[in-house]
Formats: structure tokens, C-alpha cells, sequence
């Protein structure tokens, strides 16, 4: 079993107790009340390379990273220091995330939120718009065609932007028939945990010029998101190298500040 399944397992289990306390009627209740969606492709194209900053707890790639003990504080900061959208991780199991983590987040910023999580059914949905997401991942390796193309557009009905994330080619192709307008794609590989910088270079010029592209995962600081820009990323999604640093909104702003720089506009959409 690869550890995206084992992590998809643990996600179903903690998923089907959830769904036995709160109804979808209830969910979709409470996401009528809440505050309207911002728009999650506005906020990622532009002249500049936009940060994706992540609340990140642990991994089961490193294990435990930082406590974080005020998810609303590190977004808050993360903002302060120019980014363009927080992205919270709400898997408990293996990154310690939580529902209320979005729901603090969402409180505190007034910029995008992402829910970050291993997403597989509708209902997962409603909950992201019921605690104030804006927008969602769903993983192509993590879903059939059908079922994305379904998420996909229920996502789209309900508000959110959906992220769709990817590691191959085949992937890329998968997105695109489904409909993804922003593609992520993820330097790690989801079953055996290994990080290459260089997928993002192979693989972006597989993704339609219109599509926002993101590149996910090992962001260590100015210099993997000018490498990243030039190969094509309209932005960068950071989580490790900012939850345990020192000071995360410093290090945010030196990553705008990069992805700011003039040099970085000559090729960019
Ligand atoms: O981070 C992991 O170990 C991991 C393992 C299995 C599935 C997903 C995983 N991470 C999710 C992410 O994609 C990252 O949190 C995100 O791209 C930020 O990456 P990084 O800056 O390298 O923390």
C-alpha cells in the first residue's frame, strides 16, 4: 500500500464519522451563512509570481515540524508578509490539521484560503465552504476521471476554485479534460514521498498557456521560487521551509519580493 493510500484510508475513516454527526443539510446550511468566496484565479495570475503559504503542523514525509499552536496567528503573519493565499492543511491523522484550523484562519485573513486535504467526496466540499475555504485541492492520483470531473464542477457550483494537483503527464492530461483552470503540480511524489525540484521544468509545458500553474513542494527559499518562475510557475505553494523558520513573515516577504523582481516578468503570461 503507498502511503497516499494509507493517508486516503485514515481520511475515509475520519470522513465516515464525520458524516454520522453532520448531515450535508447542515453543512450546506452553514456554508450558506458563510462569507462569500473570493475568487481563487484572480488572486493567483498577475505580473508577479504570487506565494501560496502553508500551516503545516507535520508530514509524513518529516514527521512532526512545529506545534503551531495559533494557525490563525501564522496566517496572519504569512499575510503580512505578501501572500496571496494560505493554505491550510485539515488532515488530521498525518498532518494535524483540523476544520477549526480553517475556520481560525478564515477568521483572521482577508485573503484566499485553501483547503488542503485528501478530498474524495462532495461532502468534503461542502464542509471547506461551510468553514470559509475559498478554495480546494483534489488530487488527479487520488481520484477516477469521473469523480474529479464531478468535484471539479460541484466545487465550481458551490463557490470554490478547485486546485488540481498532479505529478506526471498523464496527470496533466487528466486535469485538463476534467476542466482544471489552475493546475499544481507537485514536486513530491504522493506514493513514495521523494521530492524532485525538476518535475515542475518537465512537466509544465504539458499545461495550456490559459492555465494558472503552480509549483508545490520544496520551496526552500528565494531561489527555488526564481527557478521555479522561470520554468514557468505563476506561483509557488511553500509549506516546511516557512513553519520552521524563524521568522515566517520575513521569510514570506523576501519570497514576494522574488517573485516581484522585474527580470521575472520577460516570458511570463
Ligand atoms: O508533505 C508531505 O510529506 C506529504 C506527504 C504525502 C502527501 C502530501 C504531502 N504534503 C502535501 C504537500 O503537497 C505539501 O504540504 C505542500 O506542497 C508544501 O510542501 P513543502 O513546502 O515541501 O512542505
Amino acid at each position: 500500500m503507498s502511503v497516499l493510500d494509507e493517508i486516503i484510508d485514515g481520511v475515509r475513516a475520519d470522513l465516515a464519522d464525520r458524516q454520522a454527526q453532520v448531515s450535508i443539510d447542515e453543512l450546506k446550511e452553514r456554508a450558506g451563512k458563510a462569507r462569500e468566496a473570493m475568487d481563487g484565479v484572480a488572486a493567483l495570475r498577475g505580473d508577479s509570481v504570487k506565494v501560496i503559504c502553508e500551516v503545516k503542523r507535520s508530514s509524513p514525509s518529516k514527521g512532526a515540524l512545529a506545534a503551531i499552536a495559533d494557525p490563525a496567528g501564522l496566517a496572519a503573519d504569512y499575510e503580512a508578509g505578501g501572500a496571496a493565499v494560505i493554505s491550510v492543511l485539515t488532515e488530521q491523522r498525518k498532518f494535524g490539521g483540523s476544520l477549526a484550523d480553517l475556520e481560525a484562519v478564515r477568521a483572521k485573513v482577508d485573503i484566499p484560503v485553501l483547503r488542503k486535504d485528501f478530498i474524495v467526496t462532495a461532502y468534503q466540499l461542502w464542509e471547506a465552504r461551510a468553514y470559509g475555504a475559498d478554495l480546494a485541492l483534489l488530487i488527479v492520483s487520488a481520484l477516477e476521471q469521473d469523480a474529479l470531473v464531478s468535484l471539479i464542477e460541484r466545487a465550481t457550483s458551490i463557490g470554490l476554485t478547485p486546485i488540481v494537483e498532479v505529478h506526471d503527464e498523464e496527470e496533466v492530461a487528466r486535469a485538463v479534460d476534467a476542466g482544471a483552470r489552475i493546475i499544481g503540480v507537485n514536486a513530491r511524489n504522493l506514493k513514495t514521498l521523494e521530492v524532485d525540484r525538476g518535475n515542475f521544468a518537465r512537466i509544465a509545458p504539458e499545461i495550456p498557456d490559459e492555465i494558472v500553474k503552480i509549483a508545490e513542494s520544496g520551496v526552500r527559499g528565494p531561489h527555488d521560487l526564481i527557478a521555479y518562475a522561470n520554468d514557468g510557475a505563476d506561483a509557488v505553494l511553500v509549506g516546511e521551509s516557512l513553519v520552521t523558520g524563524k521568522d515566517p513573515r520575513a521569510a514570506v516577504a523576501d519570497l514576494v519580493a522574488a517573485g516581484a523582481h522585474p527580470a521575472l516578468r520577460f516570458g511570463r503570461n
